[in-house]
C-alpha cells in the first residue's frame, strides 16, 4: 500500500459544504479520510457515499458501543454504504465485537470493511484512568488485554496511541492493524490529547495507519500542512531509543 493511503485525515467539520471546501485547501483527491460523529451525525450516511463516489477512501469513525444485538444490526446497515473502515469500542466486550464482525461480513456487497476496535481513547491518561474510570491498572496492561479481547473477537486490528503499537503487536499478531490517532506535528498544540506522538514516532513505534486532525486541518495551509505530515510520517530518523 502506498505511504499516502495510510495517513487518514480527520475530517472534523459541521457540514458538507465545510468537507468539500476542506479536500479543496488539502488537495489530495483520493486520499484517505475519516468521517466521525460530528460529520455523520449531522449529515448521514450520503457523506460516505460522496466521498466514495470521489474516490476517497472512507474510514467510518462512529465508535459503536451497545449491546450485542444493536451492534449487529447496526453494522450490518453501515456495511452497505462502502466504506473502507469502521470501529467499535472494545469495552462493549466480547460478544459485542463478534456480534459487530458478523453484521460487517453479512451486510457488505463486497469484501468486509476493516473493523477496528477502540481500546482507550488518547485522549484518556493515566491519572483519568485511575480516577474517573477506576480501572486501577497501568494504562498498556489494559490497553493489551483490551487489544487481546478484539484480536481473539474477529477485530482487524485497534485504534490506540502510537506509543502501545508495538506491545500489541507482541501480544496479537504483527499484521493486528494498530490505526493511532493523537498524532502532532513538533510545535502543536496537543489540545485534548495525553498520549501523543509525531508522525515519525509512530512510524517507528510500528503504527500501520495515522490518523491527522488539527495539525492539518487547523493549519494555515492545509495542503502545506498534509505534507509535512506525510514527509515526517515517510522520514524514519526518529529511533525508538531517541
Ligand atoms: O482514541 C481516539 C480515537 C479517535 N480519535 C479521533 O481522531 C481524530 C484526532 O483528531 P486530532 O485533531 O488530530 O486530535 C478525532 O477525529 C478523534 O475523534 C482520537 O483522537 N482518539
Amino acid at each position: 500500500m502506498n505511504e499516502e493511503k495510510k495517513l487518514i485525515v480527520a475530517l472534523d467539520v459541521a457540514s458538507n459544504d465545510e468537507m468539500l471546501q476542506m479536500l479543496k485547501k488539502i488537495h489530495r483527491p483520493g486520499c484517505y479520510v475519516k468521517v466521525g460523529m460530528e460529520l455523520y451525525l449531522q449529515n448521514g450516511a450520503d457523506i460516505v457515499r460522496i466521498l466514495k463516489s470521489e474516490g476517497y477512501s472512507v474510514f467510518l469513525d462512529l465508535k459503536l458501543h451497545d449491546i450485542p444485538h444493536t451492534v449487529y444490526r447496526a453494522m450490518k446497515g453501515l456495511a452497505r454504504l462502502g466504506a473502507d473502515m469502521i470501529n467499535v469500542h472494545a469495552a462493549g466486550g466480547a460478544e459485542m465485537m463478534r456480534a459487530a464482525a458478523e453484521g460487517l461480513g453479512e451486510g457488505a456487497r463486497s469484501g468486509r470493511p476493516i473493523c477496528l476496535a477502540v481500546t482507550q481513547l488518547t485522549s484518556t491518561d493515566q491519572t483519568m484512568l485511575e480516577n474517573e474510570l477506576l480501572i486501577k491498572r497501568p494504562m498498556d496492561e489494559v490497553i493489551t488485554q483490551y487489544a487481546s479481547l478484539a484480536y481473539s473477537s474477529g477485530m482487524d486490528g485497534v485504534v490506540c496511541s502510537a506509543w502501545e503499537a508495538q506491545k500489541i503487536k507482541n501480544q496479537t499478531s504483527p499484521e493486528f492493524l494498530a490505526v493511532t490517532p493523537g498524532i502532532r506535528l513538533t510545535d502543536d498544540d496537543a489540545g485534548d490529547q495525553k498520549r501523543v506522538a509525531s508522525p515519525a514516532q509512530a512510524r517507528a513505534l510500528g503504527s500501520d495507519f495515522i490518523v491527522v486532525g488539527r495539525s492539518i486541518t487547523a493549519a494555515p495551509d492545509p495542503a502545506q500542512a498534509y505534507e509535512r505530515v506525510l514527509n515526517d510520517w515517510g522520514k524514519q530518523t526518529w529511533t525508538t531509543t531517541n
